[in-house]
This record gives structure tokens, C-alpha cells and sequence, in this order.
């Protein structure tokens, strides 16, 4: 798929980082950083551990707010309630609550859009959000999970009723965070396909962090490597090398590739 800075008739990109500088606390996430994500773009967000990914995205989100220079989203400053992005947050860890498929996707139609309401219980959503919830199920393959319990479904089962809920009011910008961790390489694989499948029919602009760089190849357009309060965004021919890579994680870095793989190994 072919991705350009500025989406159909002139459409405002789904991200831009002008001179964007974001803190959590005394730790800089990003300082003055500036970088496009173009229209229908799938990139794959990398970085060493805590180096602010999942604060990237909740910069984006305007949850974390921005200290200086400016983040747009589609044109408009990141802010809450923004019902043009769907958030799939990390869920590796968390408690799987005690709902079936359905009523798990039904409970981000009214809840806080990305967690549960605390009066919110199964079975009282009304008769017209059983079409937007068939149609976000039908999107990544899970209507036959709908009235199972959560609890009894696999790793990658969940990840797709919890992408279902991402797409939920028809977003055009997916932050998808870490949706690959602990998935086996097959169910991976399989998680990487089905999003590029419904990136593709929807037109849509993907953000996917991931700890493994190599599930995406040959699927994303970009990459966007964080380190540093530093931000890289490209080609990974372009990004990922040892010298851009040894600067972002401020120690030497050797990118070897090999099989149609690529490892980046760290000193120590
Ligand atoms: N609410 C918070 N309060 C204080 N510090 C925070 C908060 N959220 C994140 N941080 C810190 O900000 C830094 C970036 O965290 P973040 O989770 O964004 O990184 P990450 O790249 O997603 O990490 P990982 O790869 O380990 O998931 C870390 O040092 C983290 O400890």
C-alpha cells in the first residue's frame, strides 16, 4: 500500500510532532521532536524498554500532556475524546474480566472508552450498538467468540475481541500497544496479518509497538524507533542501522541481519 504525507483531497496527517517535547515527571519522553505519520501508514514503534512508547501514544491520545511544541491529530491538537483513534492499550497482566466476548466489546460502547464503567453490567446494551459490535466482531474474525467467557479464551482470542473494541465508532488512526506480547510467533503472525488485512480494507493509519521488530517486516511502511527523548521515523533500512540505533539507546548498538531477520544487539 502506498503511503503519502497528506491523506485524500488534502486531509490533514494522522499525526504530526512539531517541536513536540513531553515529560513524564523529571523523565523526558520526546524533546522537540518533529516527525509526519502519512495517510494509510502501518508503522511499527520501537525502542528499548521504557523508553516512552506507551507514553508516545498517550501523548497522542492527550492523555499525557504535551510540555511544548505541539501534537496534531488529523489536524487538530491530541486531546481527549477523540473518537478518530482507537486505543488497544496493553492487556498482557491485567485482570480478564467476567464477561463474554460481546458483552466485553459492549462495555467499551459505554463505558470510559478504554475500560470498564464501574455500574456497567452484561446484557444492557442497547438494541442499536448490536450492530456496530457485529460489525467491529465480524472485522477481526471473532463472531464465533462472542459468547464466550473471556477467562476461558486464548492469548490471541483475546487480543482480537480487545482490537474489535479499538475499532469500535469507526476510528481512522489504530495505537495498537505491545498486541503482540506473549503471543507465540504463530499466533503473532497471525495478529500482524489481521491487521494489516483490515489496515488495507479500512484505509486506516496503524501505530504498532512491539518489542520484536521482526513480525512487522515486509508488513509495515515505516518504523518509528524512540530512545532518548529522540524520535526516528523511516524506511528500517534507513532507521534501523547501527549508528541511528547506538544514538538512540546510548550505547553501541550492532544491527546484524540475516535470514530475512534483523537483530539488534546492545552492548550488555
Ligand atoms: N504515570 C507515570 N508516572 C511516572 N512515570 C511514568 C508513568 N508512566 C510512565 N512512566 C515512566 O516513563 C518512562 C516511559 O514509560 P513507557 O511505558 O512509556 O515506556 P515504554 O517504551 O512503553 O516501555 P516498555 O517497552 O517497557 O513497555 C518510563 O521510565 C516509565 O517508568
Amino acid at each position: 500500500m502506498t503511503v503519502s504525507a497528506e491523506g485524500p483531497a488534502g486531509e490533514a496527517p494522522p499525526v504530526r510532532l512539531d517541536r513536540a517535547t513531553v515529560r513524564i515527571g523529571a523523565r523526558t519522553i520526546l524533546s522537540e521532536a518533529s516527525l509526519t505519520i502519512p495517510a494509510g501508514a502501518f508503522v511499527g514503534v520501537l525502542g528499548p524498554n521504557g523508553a516512552g512508547k506507551t507514553s508516545l501514544m498517550r501523548a497522542i491520545l492527550g492523555i499525557v500532556p504535551v510540555t511544548a511544541g505541539r501534537i496534531s491529530v488529523f489536524g487538530r491538537p491530541a486531546g481527549r475524546g477523540r473518537h478518530d483513534i482507537g486505543y488497544m492499550p496493553q492487556f498482557h497482566g491485567r485482570p480478564v474480566p467476567r464477561l463474554d466476548g460481546r458483552s466485553f466489546i459492549a462495555a467499551a460502547l459505554h463505558g470510559e472508552r478504554w475500560g470498564l464503567p464501574c455500574d456497567w453490567r452484561p446484557g444492557r446494551h442497547r438494541r442499536h450498538d448490536a450492530a456496530e459490535i457485529d460489525r467491529v466482531l465480524d472485522l477481526v474474525g471473532a463472531a464465533h467468540l462472542a459468547r464466550r467467557p473471556l477467562d476461558q479464551l486464548s492469548g490471541g482470542e483475546r487480543q482480537r475481541l480487545l482490537l474489535a473494541q479499538a475499532l469500535l465508532g469507526r476510528p481512522r488512526l489504530l495505537l495498537l500497544d505491545e498486541p503482540l506480547a506473549s503471543l507465540d510467533p504463530l499466533r503473532a503472525r497471525e495478529v500482524v496479518a489481521l491487521v494489516q488485512a483490515i489496515r488495507s480494507r479500512l484505509g486506516i493509519a496503524v501505530l504498532f509497538s512491539t518489542h520484536d521488530l521482526n513480525p512487522l517486516l515486509g508488513v509495515m511502511d515505516m518504523v518509528l524507533y524512540v530512545g532518548r527523548g529522540a524520535a526516528r521515523l523511516g524506511p528500517v533500512d534507513e532507521v534501523v542501522t547501527d549508528p541511528v540505533l547506538s544514538a538512540l539507546y546510548g550505547t553501541r548498538v550492532e544491527v546484524i541481519r540475516g535470514g530475512g531477520r534483523i537483530f539488534v544487539v546492545t552492548d550488555g
